[in-house]
């Protein structure tokens, strides 16, 4: 099937763990779609199925029933070597560990994507990122001589300079201070306005949330709400609402 207005879509998700007594359904059918251009935040309580709606729609994991497409290739079926592909060449990913190469420099992880895929820098688009994210004066430090702040933003320009179809930013601010955080987002949310990215962004954090197009509530694998145009007040209020609902 073809669709081209979505960055991303799946339909009927369902992912199980375990089995028996110790069975969990972490996803229960989740139908979702992330329009291009835009900036979403999904928040949840602790084990709603947050990560693992990201990792299924991402093409980190699978799920047991249901279909996810990024852009217009579905990735149910696909082969691993072109899953890997997918994932290297269409996606860029952010996690709250910042998962940097520790024996690289700042610039060396930044340009790893090319590397990996044994293409040429795209030089042009790596300025661009590095200045966006104000990295220039630490291009040549390893990992461990950066801040967290810092490291996570090498991660963030890494996500970023292969122009992907769809950022995925996992509890990106889940290990930084709030003025780092702040930062972080306000690059994500500008990487949207000014660069036309698809941010997909996991948190737990209200004020995080606040800085999405949107914001998905998941519940027990469910979805179970969505807010436009939020701030981090009435985020915090529909999160209080789900809570009520179920005491
Ligand atoms: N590998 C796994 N094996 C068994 N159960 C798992 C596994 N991964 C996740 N789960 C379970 O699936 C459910 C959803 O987990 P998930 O990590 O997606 O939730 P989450 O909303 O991201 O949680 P958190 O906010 O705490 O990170 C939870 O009950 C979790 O314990």
């Amino acid at each position: 099937m073809t669709q081209t207005t979505a960055a991303v879509r799946a339909t009927g998700l369902v992912k199980r763990y375990g089995s028996g007594d110790s069975r969990v359904v972490a996803l229960a059918g989740v139908d979702v779609e992330f329009r291009r251009g835009e900036f979403t935040a999904i928040m949840g309580p602790s084990g709603s199925g947050k990560s693992t709606l990201m990792h299924c729609v991402a093409g980190l994991d699978q799920a047991d029933e249901g279909t996810v497409w990024i852009g217009d290739t579905e990735l149910t079926g696909l082969r691993d070597t072109a899953l890997t592909h997918l994932r290297r060449d269409r996606v860029g990913f952010v996690f709250q560990a910042f998962n940097l190469l520790p024996t690289l420099t700042a610039l060396e992880n930044i340009t790893l994507p090319f590397d990996l895929a044994g293409r040429r820098h795209d030089q042009d688009t790596v300025r661009k990122v590095i200045a966006a994210l104000n990295l220039q004066s630490r291009l040549h430090h390893r990992p461990s001589q950066l801040s967290g702040g810092q490291q996570q933003r090498v991660a963030c320009a890494r996500a970023l300079v292969t122009r992907p179809e769809v950022v995925f930013a996992d509890e990106p601010t889940g290990a930084l201070d709030s003025s780092a955080s702040a930062e972080l987002l306000g690059f994500l949310r500008r990487s949207v306005d000014a660069l036309g990215r698809t941010v997909v962004m996991v948190t737990h954090e209200p004020t995080a949330a606040a800085y999405a197009d949107r914001v998905l509530f998941l519940k027990d694998g469910h979805l179970v709400g969505e807010l436009r145009a939020p701030d981090a007040g009435s985020v915090l209020e529909r999160m209080k609402s789900f809570e009520k609902a179920a005491a």
